[in-house]
């Protein structure tokens, strides 16, 4: 599958972290790229400050449900609104914190992608699972739920996260081999849907990147680009990873 196809997507996912300030900061001193997809997601109620942004902005979760009762929830329409163009959905730390399934995390993506916003849905392993090499099966079953929900047209609009849950937030990066791997699963299940949805849907890798190791990550035939959470809070970390998927 010839790489050149995909634009590299770089997103930075600032999880419960941030404040004004951060933002100012990052109006200011990173830079959108032709070459490079940027994409900052920062907690919901920071979204509105980023008026003077010249890359993308992301939600880190959204609802499957319509606008209605349903306290502490934002709609796909809200964040559009809020001038979000990507959702991560599915984020190991919402499957743990907020137990959602598989089919939860199919039904949001379903969403994101009616309301023509780009879901970024993340799958991955936790260490028991990796330590007994049953990581293809793991992952294989929260893809079925993702395929199962959505048409091969949409599906295709998809960017997917791999993030083995092991490497999040430790300090312990996957190596561009294990990435590789599991990245060549992913695309060879996406080939059973339709050899046009391999080609198009971008698989991003996530977990411990940072600058010193983005290049070595991003230069792997089915690594598209970074899901970035640390290394997303500070400028300088996050422009250098930009740049490395150039
Ligand atoms: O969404 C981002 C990931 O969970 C990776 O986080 P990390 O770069 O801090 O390991």
């Amino acid at each position: 599958m010839n790489k050149e196809l995909r634009k590299p997507l770089v997103a930075g996912n600032w999880k419960m972290n941030g404040n004004r300030s951060l933002v100012q900061d990052f109006c200011k001193s990173l830079a959108g790229s032709e070459q490079v997809d940027i994409v900052v997601c920062p907690p919901c109620g920071y979204l509105s400050y980023f008026d003077q942004a010249s890359f993308a902005l992301g939600a880190q979760d959204v609802s499957h449900l319509n606008n209605g009762a349903h306290t502490g929830d934002h709609s796909v329409e809200m964040i559009k609104e809020l001038g979000c163009r990507y959702v991560i959905v599915g984020h190991s730390e919402r499957r743990e914190d907020h137990q959602e399934s598989s089919e939860l995390v199919a039904e949001k993506a379903l969403a994101v992608l009616t309301g023509g916003l780009t879901p970024i849905v993340c799958v991955g392993e936790p260490l028991d699972i990796r330590e007994d090499n049953k990581e293809q099966e793991f992952i294989g079953k929260q893809l079925t739920a993702l395929f199962d929900k959505i048409p091969a047209e949409l599906l295709s609009q998809c960017v997917i996260a791999y993030e083995p849950i092991w490497a999040i937030g430790t300090g312990k990066t996957a190596s561009p081999e294990q990435a590789q791997e599991v990245h060549k699963f992913i695309r060879d299940e996406l080939a059973k849907v339709g050899s046009s949805v391999a080609e198009k849907v971008r698989i991003l890798y996530g977990g411990s990147v940072k600058p010193s190791n983005a290049s070595e990550l991003f230069n792997q035939p089915d690594v598209d680009g970074g899901l970035i959470g640390g290394a997303s809070l500070t400028t300088e970390d996050f422009t250098a990873i930009c740049q490395s998927a150039n």
